[in-house]
């Protein structure tokens, strides 16, 4: 599989076994070496066998060289995890131990404790001992406690062990993916959008990352100077006109580009796609003459300026966009880059997050209208069923560019159901249907002067999905908007009714939040609407708020509205201290900490 280029280290976990020192007639501490390594060997192969990092490869897992009983060998394992890259600690214990001695101390690491529950030894008690230390050394660290008692030489991971150790460990590698890494901007603010207006600092003292910024020119000057790799382009642009459908020409016959200059205006949009990911991930192809291009900008996500200036006069950048977030090119199956449209920094980086957290390719949208049970009816004739009727209605996803061609639904799990996959498991059948069930029309000449090609499909099936929106609020900082809901599969003449009244060339996504009818943000679809923080959403496949709860809490980014089951926050111990209302106690523990890389 191609392998992205991004430079730097990927995280890695830790283990610390840590156990009772104490020797003497009874060696209380060797009588429990086996069962605490045993732990931290456990909790390894789970995350070595579950986990993987945004290019594919399993996540490392190191063990300390020994059982930690005393600082001394707390010391040892911090530089042993130091050198090795470390960047997540689990800690993990079957019996009382001598907290602030053995916890990790390394204010830059993200923690969790696992207190094994037997009752032979207070390995529960030590859990809580440590995680009131954490809490007193302002150093917050994840709790994890089974529910019940398990015997003392039983080595297996209950299943609600497993899954908090899971969503500490998707969360945590995800958070500390980005770490080092850049957010490259393609041009400036988008017709006055203010989530495209960029905050460096918020990305450097939250995210741990860097913003590069590049100027639009750049393209046309590596298009211009041959500044690419050609070979690159010229397979790109035979998979292109292999693969892509066109579609039509909606724009007035005077106002039709013709064939030789739609022709050109392909080639353009095709090589503008393999230089965004060039300015992004670098090149080794590129002549010797243009080394300092070949470095590129270690750029996990990006953002293309999209309109205007640019689209009123080159074609637009909607191919490039559409492409780089699928998660597969002329190169079959790749890691999905992060392209936002309109470069709303904000959207592009909601949509990083839920790539992190999920590997597959994520969904760029306006949220553009709601649609009552009752328009519905008026414009169409149908009643609304499903999951569209249980949340009183639905959303129209809609954005020219930005949307992966995975979001059409047309790829398949082994029961032929619509799933967008990992990107590893894209086979060569998924991305034939996908392109197949993709057209590419000519641009709508009333938003791009300058002609080039936008994506379109339609959603067509009902898949679980989660729509987030990342938000800046001057004197508070960044907050998280997470709505859990489903793709709507509409009839055919039922969705081609309500898409002809706006953009019917762009991709197109119905979607259903999952409702309570309760007054508040997700009484019904309309709310959430309502509610909603910006025009835009990222949008990715299946229900990930609780993972996305769990990383916000190790960023410090508050969430201001979910609908995710109480029941599955997991947040770092000490927000308990913070109150029982846990989206203020959230708000107040995230204020308390700050952000990670202050
Ligand atoms: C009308 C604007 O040109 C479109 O881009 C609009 O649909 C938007 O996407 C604004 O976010
Ligand atoms: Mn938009």
């Amino acid at each position: 599989m191609a392998k992205s280029r991004l430079i730097g280290s990927y995280p890695v976990i830790g283990i610390r076994p840590t156990i009772d020192g104490r020797r003497g007639a009874l060696d209380v501490r060797g009588s429990l070496e086996d069962q605490t390594m045993n732990m931290a060997k456990s909790a390894a192969k789970l995350f070595e066998e579950n986990l993987r990092y945004s290019n594919g490869e399993p996540v490392k897992v190191v063990i300390a060289d020994t059982t930690i009983g005393r600082v001394g060998e707390s010391a040892a394992c911090a530089d042993k995890f130091r050198k090795e890259g470390v960047d997540i600690t689990l800690t993990v214990t079957p019996c009382w131990c001598y907290g602030a001695e053995t916890m990790d101390m390394d204010p830059q690491t993200i923690k969790a404790v696992w207190g094994f529950n037997g009752t032979e030894r207070p390995g529960a008690v030590y859990l809580a001992s440590v995680l009131a230390t954490h809490a007193q050394k302002g150093l917050p660290a994840f709790g994890i406690y089974g529910h019940d008692v398990q015997e003392a030489d039983d080595t297996s991971i209950p299943e609600d062990v497993k899954e908090k150790l899971l969503r500490f460990g998707r969360a945590a590698v995800a958070a500390a993916s980005m770490r080092g890494k850049s957010y490259l901007q393609i041009g400036s603010v988008t017709m006055g959008i203010g989530g495209s207006i960029i905050d460096s600092d918020f990305i450097e003292s939250y995210l741990g990352m860097r913003v590069e910024s590049v100027d639009e020119v750049e393209i046309i000057r590596r298009m211009t100077e041959g500044i690419y790799d050609h070979a690159e382009f010229e397979k790109a642009l035979k998979w292109a006109k292999e693969t892509c459908k066109i579609g039509w020409d909606k724009n007035p016959e005077e106002l039709q580009f013709s064939a030789e200059k739609k022709e050109e205006q392909f080639e353009f949009v095709v090589k503008m796609a393999v230089i965004i990911k060039e300015l992004m991930n670098g090149c080794d192809n590129l002549d010797p003459a243009f080394s300092e291009e070949a470095i590129g900008h270690n750029a996990l996500a990006a953002g293309f300026q999209g309109q205007r200036q640019w689209t009123d006069f080159y074609p637009n950048g909607d191919f490039a966009e559409a492409m780089l977030n699928t998660s597969f090119d002329w190169n079959g199956a790749r890691e999905p880059y992060i392209l936002a449209t309109e470069n709303d920094v904000l959207n592009g980086l909601g949509m990083m997050f839920m790539k992190l957290l999920t590997n597959r390719a994520q969904i760029f949208a306006d949220v553009r209208t709601y649609w009552s049970p009752e328009a519905v009816k008026k414009a169409t004739g149908y009643d609304l069923e499903g999951v569209a009727k249980e949340a009183g209605g639905f959303l129209h996803l809609i954005n020219s560019g930005a949307a992966c061609l995975d979001a059409n639904g047309e790829a398949k799990d082994e029961n032929g159901n619509a799933v967008m996959k990992q990107w590893w498991d894209i086979t060569e059948e998924d991305q034939k249907a996908i392109m197949d069930n993709t057209e590419w029309c000519m641009a709508d000449n009333g938003y791009f002067r300058g002609g080039g090609y936008s994506s379109r499909y339609e959603t067509k099936a009902q898949m679980p999905a989660t729509m987030i929106r990342l938000n800046l609020v001057k004197g508070l900082g960044p907050v998280l908007q997470i709505a859990e809901g489903w793709t709507v599969a509409l009839p055919a003449e039922v969705s081609d009714k309500l898409w002809k009244r706006t953009d019917y060339t762009w991709p197109c996504t119905w979607f259903a939040p999952r409702c309570d009818g309760k007054e508040g943000p997700f009484k019904t679809a309309y709310d959430v609407m309502n509610n909603w923080g910006a025009n835009h959403g990222a949008i990715s496949y299946g229900h990930i708020g609780a993972d996305l709860i769990t990383m916000c809490s190790m960023l410090r980014i508050p969430v201001s509205m979910h609908n995710v089951p109480e029941k599955d926050i997991y947040r770092p111990a000490a927000w308990n201290a913070f109150g029982m209302d846990k989206e203020g106690a959230d708000f107040r523990a995230c204020k308390n900490y700050g952000p990670l890389y202050k």
